[in-house]
């Protein structure tokens, strides 16, 4: 929809009746567009020629215009005079239902020549005419080609009947098709004599080149050349007969025929012992000429090597005859593989010989023992030792029974076997899980995830707190840096230890979160770097939502943190805000480059605060850090540098130390979102991740995958990297998994029990925010890792934001900064229930967030 018709859209309008229709303004508007239409109307009649137009017409040049007298009246002026104009002028033909306003026509050597002679004919001295001839006005092509009068020109009516009608000259010549005996008519000699091809026709006349005369002569030496002699071969037995070869038709055939043309001649003349069909007998279908060039290999002695036609009796009167077999002698490799066409040697066993290129053949039959697939592979040998070793029940060992020949419906019981029906049993515990939880003496954890602009800072800054806390150690951190230098990105080097994809490391650039662990006194944290570039969005949800609180990182360079407004920042503030996040604290970073400038600081303080409370965060959960990830200042330790003593607040670290204890739905059914499906090792050969939303699991458990339905067990759990009996919500878990096909799992589906399993729904209504304007309108629909495209099918009602009381009905168009509801439609089913935040996109923008009804 464009920006016009938003404009007159009212938000509000109750009087919605048809969804798809355009409503009309509202009274005050409708008496407004009506005094601008009698002031339009009366200066079209005031002006000079007087015009009148449509009451429509003025309404909808006013309504492009933004009802501006002025340029609607111009317009529709210019509109009016140009008609009058041409109704004066006659109608105007039109070509391809299209009007012709102004043509050129550039007449080519034939065209210049047959207006030359229209031209001669009638007086015109054509050295007049130019080569382009504007022809106007309007529609004169038409004219000129169909005999109407064109101004400048005589008219062909006019002119000498015989050829002055353009359409009789040319109506039996087609265009592009026209008869020889016109060519002469129509045709002019060009500029510059004709050469034939290189190597062509010398004789056309015309200075030919040293190249083109070389090439014409060695052209004639070939031609001599095939005359039709017989051609000595070293096996007279496999040649053509001399007087069977046909004489070389009038043009020598040098041209090697295709493999259309060999096909199609070896095919109709197989009994037939034609010259042609000997030529290509020839192994290589080489033509005469190459004939004589090559050597005529031997003839292939291998019965194997021939086709069927080949097998026939050998009394046929010829059978010396150069095989019709379209096959080419094997190469060197084909050889040394199969074996020489010429027979068995002494160095190649007979099996090896063969040329019937089966190779299951000769190694499976002849020469090795074939793989036994009912058995278990080397692969499963190893699983089975390992499953057997942790008291897993392993599979079967294939029945053997030694000399048995396997029949495929034994193979295909055995490949059966293999299949990943071959059910796992794990016993459950049984455990009290939130007993168990409540017993343990965990630290608190906390998931933050670090937001901001690209090129904030945001990974530099990660991972200088990692190297500080420990979670890195030096050595890895020297290598990080002599590989990024290598690559001339050593001021990456701390980036690195969260970028690890090799195309984030060669563009500088994060492209999917990270998340990593380390640990205070108090507080197992984990940190979650989402991408700042607006392309990566997505991701930067998708980590968003795994998070407690939220690190944004900001850049205070000159113009920086200017440009980081514009850009991420605000939309990376507000997304954390609609997926729920409470806590947020800001690291004003890269202060070493405003020289620890204090009044720098406070100027993004005021600004950035101001924006974080509209945008619904509590004052009592924003704080400002300044420091410089890069130097380590104010993160883990204070700045020793001079200039920013006059910051004596909390380090980054001790911010991060003061979040509270996050409660969590532990006592909820289960809801895992997954964030990756992956091989853990050998003996997990499936395994997931992600963080538990709610409710808890143990070993043992039968968990339900969706969208897919399908059921898997629960073989072992890790939390934190720990092997564990359970987990509970809140957690980042690695689950490993059996009797269940990878197919089935993809990030972004939802882990639950079958005894509460969440439904996979396509239509749902929600309560928004609007961060752009809405409409029913294609958008996308982002959950975490889960993203459906679909689209908003109905604005339900914009509601009060402190009541959440509708207080439009229907309205067409909601506002940004609105809360609306609005029901969305999904392209597929997908696992969604209340109450979930979800995220609306459109067009590489978040254009809503809000909470699923
Ligand atoms: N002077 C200075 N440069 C810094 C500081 N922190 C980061 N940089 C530089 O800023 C550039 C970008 O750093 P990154 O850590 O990759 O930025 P990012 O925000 O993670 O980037 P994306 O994740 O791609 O959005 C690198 O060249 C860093 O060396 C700082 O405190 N001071």
């Amino acid at each position: 929809m464009s920006r016009h018709r938003v404009k007159n859209v009212g938000y509000d309008d109750d009087d919605y009746e048809d969804d798809e229709g355009y409503e009309s303004p509202d009274p005050e508007e409708q008496e407004f567009l009506k005094q601008c239409t009698a002031l339009v109307s009366q200066q079209l009649r005031a002006g000079q020629p007087s015009v009148n137009a449509t009451t429509e017409e003025i309404q909808e040049a006013l309504w492009h215009y933004y009802n501006d007298i002025e340029k609607s009246t111009s317009y529709l002026r210019g509109k009016k005079e140009k008609e009058l104009k041409k109704q004066q002028t006659g109608a105007v033909p039109k070509k391809n239902g299209k009007q012709l306003d102004s043509v050129h026509l550039v007449i080519d050597f034939r065209g210049w020549a047959w207006a030359n002679k229209l031209c001669s004919g009638c007086g015109f001295n054509s050295g007049d005419l130019p080569k382009t001839l504007e022809l106007t006005p309007p529609g004169s092509l038409d004219n000129f080609l169909t005999g109407l009068p064109v101004p400048g020109f005589p008219a062909l009516s006019s002119l000498p009947a015989a050829h002055f009608s353009a359409a009789d000259f040319f109506r039996d010549s087609p265009w592009l098709n026209v008869p020889a005996d016109r060519n002469m008519d129509i045709m002019v000699e060009p500029l510059y004599p004709r050469l034939g091809l290189l190597g062509g026709s010398p004789e056309a006349g015309g200075k030919v080149s040293k190249l083109a005369a070389l090439a014409a002569a060695r052209k004639r030496k070939e031609g001599e050349k095939a005359t039709p002699t017989p051609t000595p071969t070293p096996d007279a037995s496999s040649t053509p007969q001399p007087d069977k070869i046909e004489p070389s038709p009038p043009e020598p055939q040098s041209t090697p025929l295709s493999l259309r043309e060999r096909l199609a001649a070896s095919k109709s003349s197989k009994p037939e012992t034609d010259g042609g069909v000997r030529k290509l007998g020839k192994p290589g279908f080489s033509g005469q000429g190459q004939a004589q060039e090559q050597p005529t290999p031997e003839p292939m002695q291998n019965p194997e090597f021939s086709l069927p036609e080949k097998a026939e009796p050998k009394d046929e009167p010829e059978p010396e005859q150069p095989s019709l077999d379209m096959r080419a002698s094997p190469s060197g490799f084909a050889s040394a593989i199969v074996g020489n066409a010429a027979g068995p040697t002494m160095a190649q066993p007979s099996h090896v010989q063969s040329n019937n290129v089966d190779l299951l053949r000769i190694y499976g039959q002849d020469h090795a023992e074939p793989f036994d697939f009912a058995g278990p592979s080397p692969d499963d040998m190893v699983l089975n030792a390992q499953n057997t070793a942790k008291g897993m029940k392993s599979k079967p060992a294939a029945s053997k029974s030694a000399g048995d020949k396997k029949t495929p419906a034994d193979l295909a019981g055995g490949l059966k076997d293999l299949s990943v029906d071959e059910k796992v049993s794990v016993k459950s515990k049984n455990l009290d899980v939130l007993a168990e939880y409540n017993k343990s003496k965990r630290k608190k954890s906390a998931n933050f995830v670090v937001i901001g602009h690209v090129d904030a800072g945001k990974s530099t800054l990660m991972g200088r707190l990692l190297a500080d806390q420990g979670a890195i150690d030096q050595r890895t951190l020297d290598r990080y840096r002599k590989e990024a230098e290598k690559i001339g990105k050593g001021s990456f080097a701390l980036a690195w230890v969260l970028d690890q994809g090799s195309e984030e490391r060669a563009r500088g650039v994060t492209i999917d979160i990270a998340t990593n662990k380390f640990d205070t006194e108090s507080t197992a944290f984990t940190i979650v770097d989402a991408p700042g570039h607006k392309d990566f969005v997505p991701n930067m949800i998708a980590g968003a939502s795994q998070a407690d609180f939220a690190v944004l990182v900001i850049d205070s360079s000159t113009g920086k943190f200017e440009s980081g407004l514009k850009g991420q920042t605000k939309e990376h503030a507000l997304l954390v805000r609609s997926m729920g996040v409470q806590k947020i604290v800001v690291a004003v970073n890269k202060m070493d480059t405003v020289q620890w400038n204090r009044d720098r600081f406070e100027e993004i303080e005021q600004q950035i605060f101001s924006f974080l409370t509209t945008a619904g965060f509590q004052e009592k959960n924003i704080s400002f850090i300044p420091c410089s990830g890069v130097l380590g200042d104010n993160i883990s330790r204070r700045s020793d540098n001079a200039q920013a003593s006059w910051y004596t607040g909390k380090t980054l670290i001790e911010e991060l130390e003061t979040s509270e204890r996050y409660t969590h739905a532990l006592d909820k059914p289960l809801r895992m979102t997954v964030g990756d499906v992956f091989r853990g090792s050998v003996q997990n050969p499936l395994s997931i991740s992600g963080r538990l939303d709610s409710g808890s699991l143990q070993i043992g458990d039968q968990i339900l995958t969706m969208p897919s339905g399908e059921t898997a067990l629960v073989r072992s759990v890790e939390v934190d990297g720990e092997p564990n009996d359970w987990a509970v919500a809140g957690q980042n878990v690695v689950l490993n998994l059996a009797n269940i096909d990878p197919i089935h799992l993809r990030s972004g589906d939802v882990v639950c029990h079958a005894s509460s399993p969440i439904p996979n729904i396509a239509t749902f209504t929600a309560k928004v925010l609007a961060f752009e304007h809405l409409m029913p309108m294609m958008v996308d629909v982002h959950r975490g890792r889960l993203h459906v495209p679909g689209r908003i099918s109905k604005l339900v009602a914009s509601l009060d934001k402190a009541s959440g009381e509708p207080s439009k009905k229907r309205p067409k168009i909601v506002a940004p900064g609105t809360v609306a509801r609005v029901v969305i439609e999904m392209d597929q089913a997908v696992p969604l229930e209340a109450p979930t935040r979800i995220v609306l996109r459109h067009g590489g923008s978040t254009v809503a967030a809000g909470l699923l009804e």
